[in-house]
């Protein structure tokens, strides 16, 4: 992401007027309800209390959902004693999982954020019961990864470079999301730890190249998976990996199980593509363009909704590896069907954004046009800056192409129900826009 990019926004929203638009369409008393029903829900999902509205079944309770609350006492009770790692640990995805195992884990001992960029928030989780290890490092140096690997349980690999505007090279976004991968793999194997969680994406299946709709499919619906982007060729060749990698035999002699989580279009606090609409929103005058049509439906699932979800895969692994081992889940929640800008709008909306037009404002063919020409400047300006838009060819094809999913697969296999409803999701997500509450960055 550009330096420009990681300036965090807080008090804009609410200083450019949107808190009083936000207050003009109702939405004060809306959010002290979502806030009021969210630290509700916090204590509840606190060690002691049932994790509602998706608590898990922990492991040898499940199939009784009464118990979970006195399961989760006893699990408190016994000394923790379980090793995490989770790569990537201060990314978008990963500062949430973070934060998602302390809150939600009982038997967690120690927990190892790797990332190659530390962030300072981790000291302050540092005070807590669990012992939190931050290891600056690198998943594409295979001795960094064993070191770290080495004496942990559960590895959740989040890391990889997420770029589909051009600012990272191909040779870069292969090495750290494949290499970076096959580092991992070899290190569970080699130092003897049995579970892996890898956070795949929904771009290793699609949108494809030719534009074909995926409309509320499932992990098992046929469709034709072809790529000539190095981010979703990387992702693909990664998650291959991770689940060729079910099986086999760790050090120790016992076996690996690994699984893949592809999440849709994650959004939540943190998100920085939202901040950057936000903000071109901001040099708008307040508005922003409409550019895909209404009509075309886009996944998207809350940032706490696929933390969760990896915690939950990492608890269940172990007990239910023969089911779990070598699968993929979509990750999925509430959030409802919209186009990408529409469901944008749900909180650059009350943020006092507009978006223009029910209809494109520009023909396809010049949005196309505009593409090329972003390409061009992009490739002519690379030696003096880097100049890398939200719009090129690929954005405008997967903004352009319907990408939904249905599925239960989590809930059949682990017991998987969203922890956050849609409106806490939203409510939250506004909050940290308008810079309000949230803990990312
Ligand atoms: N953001 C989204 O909408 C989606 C993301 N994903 C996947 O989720 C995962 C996390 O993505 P985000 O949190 O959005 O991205 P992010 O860029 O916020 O986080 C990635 C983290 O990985 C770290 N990292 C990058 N290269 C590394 C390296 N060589 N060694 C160690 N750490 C490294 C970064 O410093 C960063 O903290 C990625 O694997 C991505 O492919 C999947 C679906 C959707
Ligand atoms: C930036 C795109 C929207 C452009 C709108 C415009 C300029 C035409 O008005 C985003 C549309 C779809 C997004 C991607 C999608 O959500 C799937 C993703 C999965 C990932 O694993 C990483 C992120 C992303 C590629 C996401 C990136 C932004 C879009 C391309």
């Amino acid at each position: 992401m550009p330096v420009d990019c990681q300036v965090a926004t807080r008090g804009r929203c609410g200083s450019r007027g949107g808190g009083q638009r936000a207050r003009g369409l109702g939405w004060a008393p809306f959010l002290e309800r979502a806030r009021r029903e969210e630290k509700r829900a916090e204590g509840r999902r606190r060690c002691g209390g049932p994790a509602s509205p998706g608590g898990s079944l922990s492991s040898g309770q499940r199939g009784r959902p009464g118990t979970v609350a006195a399961a989760r006492m006893a699990a408190c009770a016994e000394a923790p004693e379980l090793v995490y790692l989770v790569t990537g640990g201060c990314g978008f995805l990963g500062e949430h999982v973070v934060r998602m195992l302390l809150e939600q884990e009982p038997r967690l001992r120690e927990l190892r954020v790797f990332d190659l960029r530390l962030s300072p928030w981790l000291e302050e989780l540092k005070t807590g019961p669990v012992q939190v290890t931050a290891i600056q490092g690198d998943v594409t140096q295979a001795h960094e990864v064993a070191a770290a690997v080495s004496g942990a349980h559960v590895v959740i690999h989040t890391a990889g470079v997420v770029d589909v505007f051009g600012r990272v090279s191909p040779e870069t976004i292969y090495k750290v999301n494949v290499q970076g991968t096959q580092n991992v793999i070899e290190a569970c194997v080699q130092m003897g730890t049995r579970f892996l969680v890898h956070t795949s994406s929904m771009e290793v299946v699609g949108p494809n190249i030719k534009g074909q709709p995926f409309h509320r499919g499932d992990e098992d619906t046929p469709y034709e998976a072809v790529h000539k982007h190095p981010y979703p060729q990387s992702k693909a060749q990664a998650e291959r990996l991770v689940l060729e990698a079910n099986g086999r035999e760790v050090r120790g002699g016992l076996t690996l199980v690994t699984c893949a989580l592809r999440p849709t279009g994650i959004y939540g606090e943190g998100h920085q593509i939202m901040r950057d609409f936000y903000r071109q929103g901001l040099r708008l005058g307040g508005r922003l363009f409409r550019a895909v049509p209404a009509s075309v439906e886009h996944g998207r699932v809350y940032v706490g909704n696929v933390a969760w979800m990896h915690v939950l895969v990492a608890r269940e692994l172990e007990q239910r590896a023969a089911l779990m081992g070598g699968q993929v889940y979509f990750c999925y929640d509430q959030s409802p069907y919209k186009s990408y800008e529409d469901f944008n709008m749900e909180f650059l909306g009350p943020c006092g954004l507009r978006l223009v037009g029910t209809r494109p404002l520009l023909p396809h063919w010049l949005l196309v046009l505009l593409t090329a020409l972003n390409t061009l400047l992009q490739w002519l300006l690379r030696p003096l800056v880097l100049y890398a838009p939200l719009l090129n060819p690929y954005t405008l094809a997967m903004a352009n192409t319907t990408f939904t999913v249905s599925t239960n697969k989590a809930q059949r296999h682990f017991g998987y129900k969203p922890l956050f409803s849609w409106e806490v999701s939203r409510a939250r997500t506004i909050l940290w826009l308008q810079g309000k509450e949230g803990s990312a960055q």
